[in-house]
Order: C-alpha cells, then structure tokens, then sequence
C-alpha cells in the first residue's frame, strides 16, 4: 500500500527530531561535512545498504568532503512521507560514526 503524503504539520514535527535536516525542493535533505573524502564515500556505501534494508532510497550527492542526501517518495509523486523520515533517522544514527565534523 502506498505511503500517505505527510500534513505540512507531520513535517515539521518530524524535522523538530531530525536537526541539520530541512525541506528543499520538496524533500527531506541535508549536507553533511567529512575530515575528507573516504569518509564521505564510505559514508555513501553505508547509506546505500541502509536504503537496500528499508527498500527506500535517497539521492546522494558526494563532492570532496561533503555528502548532500534527499529523499522524498517516487511512488506518491515525489511527496514526503514516514517512509522519508525513518531513513533519514536511520541516517542520523550512522553519521556520528563517520566523523561528520
Ligand atoms: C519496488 C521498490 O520497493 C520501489 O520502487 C521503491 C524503491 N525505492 C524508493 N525510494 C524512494 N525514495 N521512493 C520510492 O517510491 C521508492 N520505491
């Protein structure tokens, strides 16, 4: 079954637990900053077996030391849902773990 599209107050309420995430363009996003670049692409491999768990998956934008992800939900056209939200707490859990500065 598809996942409902959450309220603009769900949203919020969601970003109050999720600090450093906003919405952009319609999706859940956030840049994070590494000591260097092999900790941001590990960073990217260990979000993309995250998103293989969950059958949920973001777009990951990696540069030098920096990695943007945003996740919104392809089968409600693009809307933000809990779905959006679980992997992006799911992420969280792992950041800290991989030096974000
Ligand atoms: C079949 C598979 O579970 C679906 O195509 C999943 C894959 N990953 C997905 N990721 C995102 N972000 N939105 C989706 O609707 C979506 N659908």
């Amino acid at each position: 079954m598809a996942p409902e599209p959450l309220s603009a107050q769900q949203t919020e309420d969601a970003l109050a637990e999720l600090p450093g995430w906003s919405v952009a363009e319609g999706a859940l996003a956030r840049e994070y900053s590494f000591h260097g670049h092999l900790p941001a692409a590990a960073m990217v491999i260990h979000v993309a077996a995250i998103q293989e768990e969950l059958g949920h998956h973001s777009d990951q934008l990696l540069s030098y030391n920096k990695l943007g992800i945003t996740v919104n939900t392809h089968s409600v056209g693009g809307r933000i849902t809990e779905l959006d939200v679980a992997l992006a707490r799911r992420i969280e859990e792992i950041a800290a773990g991989h030096g974000v500065r």
